[in-house]
């Protein structure tokens, strides 16, 4: 018998709660909205800024993407303010998506107005997530989209090629958007250059996170586009010019998720400044979900601050609207002093991994009771203890390991750094909370 080579996942210790918490955590700019800015802002018509941009492994490969596919972008004076310069879209390049779900899907809509083939590929986990939808779309429209690997196999998943041709007829499309709302955005980010627009009309059962197609429509709307969306699972973009603009980027609320939540489990009082009155980010659901366990909120001057005193109560809640925000909640729920029921999440199974079966594997492997639905998790709070807790690339199973390792001793996160994904200073920002 041969002894393995493969060296054991380095493990990060989640650090205990000592006392309740009295914390102020700044937190980066949103994701969703960084990728949107930075995709409209290299299609405009002239330049624009981004200011409070998030910069971690998502942004970063947006950012890299959208160079390759010629715009120019510099930093400013600070990291996180970016100039993007438009220039015409570049093909004969290639793409590397790593995990991200937004550069995955939103590129290849822009791929296609590109002068050449552009070849997408990513990680690993990031060949498994789903792609029929904006290919098939993209296909429908007219777009050459291929493996020359496999000719004749119409690619579902990463890698493939989009065959640029210097611009996309447009028109109309169906699109099954049950397993990602991200299909319906990222053909809808490009619409406006499409030569006759795009009415895509939504043909699937359901339809998660509907607030992140409010943020594409807010945001096309913003920079100029119009964009029609009166009827229900149907949107129609015009085709017209896309104005550079300088825009500050909203902190990340569903970043925020895990600190916030913190106070709950720990007792005491987190707070995040720069909490937007007005939003469409999913994350603007957590005050009240959190209120709904046992905690307390209040926004005042734009800061946002939980209250909790360590009792966690259980919820039966449907997160179709945020997916994003069930690992935070399924670790709460682990911690409550009732059962919980997580609904409407069946589209997690295509996430960074499917979440619903690794957040039960791995509440489980805690001593905890977590069953998967049909489109969702039951959870059954049971006494904890420590043990290492799996990642597989998924930053937000990492914050809710640690948001678990805040009251259970031992606790030790697998590849934490599997966090810069969309915060690239998990770790420092946690210790920093706990102080
Ligand atoms: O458009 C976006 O920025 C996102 C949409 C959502 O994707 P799904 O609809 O696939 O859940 C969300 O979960 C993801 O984190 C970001
Ligand atoms: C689902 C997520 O990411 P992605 O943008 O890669 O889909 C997430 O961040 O929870």
């Amino acid at each position: 018998m041969t002894s393995s080579t493969t060296a054991p996942a380095p493990t990060w210790e989640a650090p205990l709660a000592g006392a309740p918490l009295d914390a102020t955590v700044e937190v980066p700019g949103s994701k969703s909205l960084t990728n949107r800015l930075l995709v409209l802002a290299a299609l405009a018509d002239s330049p624009g800024t981004l200011r409070g941009a998030l910069r971690s492994r998502d942004a970063d490969l947006m950012i890299g993407a959208l160079r390759a596919l010629g715009a120019g972008i510099e930093e400013g004076d600070e990291p996180s303010t970016l100039r993007v310069t438009p220039g015409p879209v570049a093909g004969n390049t290639e793409v590397d998506t790593g995990l991200a779900g937004t550069v995955m899907r939103f590129l290849p809509p822009f791929a296609a107005l590109a002068d050449g083939p552009v070849r997408f590929d990513g990680d690993a986990e990031a060949r498994v997530r789903p792609m029929l939808p904006v290919l098939a779309a993209l296909r429908a429209l007219g777009v050459t989209v291929h493996d020359p690997e496999h000719p004749g196999e119409p690619p579902a998943f990463l890698p493939f090629t989009v065959e640029g041709r210097g611009g996309v007829p447009g028109g109309s499309v169906d699109v099954d958007a049950s397993g990602s709302s991200q299909f319906v955005s990222g053909l809808l980010l490009a619409a406006a250059r499409f030569e006759r627009g795009l009415t895509l009309r939504h043909i699937g059962a359901t339809l998660p996170s509907l607030p992140h197609i409010e943020m594409t429509v807010a945001t096309l709307r913003d920079v100029g586009v119009e964009v029609d969306d009166s009827r229900d699972g149907i949107w129609s973009v015009r085709p017209g010019p896309i104005t550079g603009r300088d825009v500050r980027v909203e902190p990340d609320l569903s970043n925020a998720a895990p600190f916030l939540a913190s106070a709950l489990v720990a007792g005491g009082t987190v707070r995040v400044p720069g909490w937007p009155t007005l939003t469409t980010q999913p994350g603007a659901m957590v005050p009240e979900l959190l209120e709904r366990m046992g905690g307390t909120y209040t926004l005042a001057d734009g800061v946002l601050s939980v209250t909790g005193t360590g009792e966690i109560h259980g919820i039966d809640v449907d997160l179709h609207a945020g997916g994003e925000l069930a690992p935070t909640f399924a670790a709460l729920a682990a911690l409550a002093d009732s059962p919980s029921r997580l609904r409407g999440i069946a589209h997690l199974r295509g996430h960074e991994t499917d979440r619903l079966a690794a957040l039960a594997r791995e509440i489980t492997r805690l001593g905890g009771q977590a069953e998967e639905t049909r489109d969702g998790l039951v959870i059954t709070p049971r006494p904890l203890r420590g043990d290492v807790v799996r990642t597989y690339a998924d930053h937000r199973m990492a914050t809710s390991a640690a948001l678990l390792g805040l009251r259970v001793p031992g606790v030790l996160v697998e590849n934490v750094a599997t966090t810069a994904k969309t915060l690239p200073d998990f770790t420092g920002m946690w210790l920093g909370m706990l102080g």
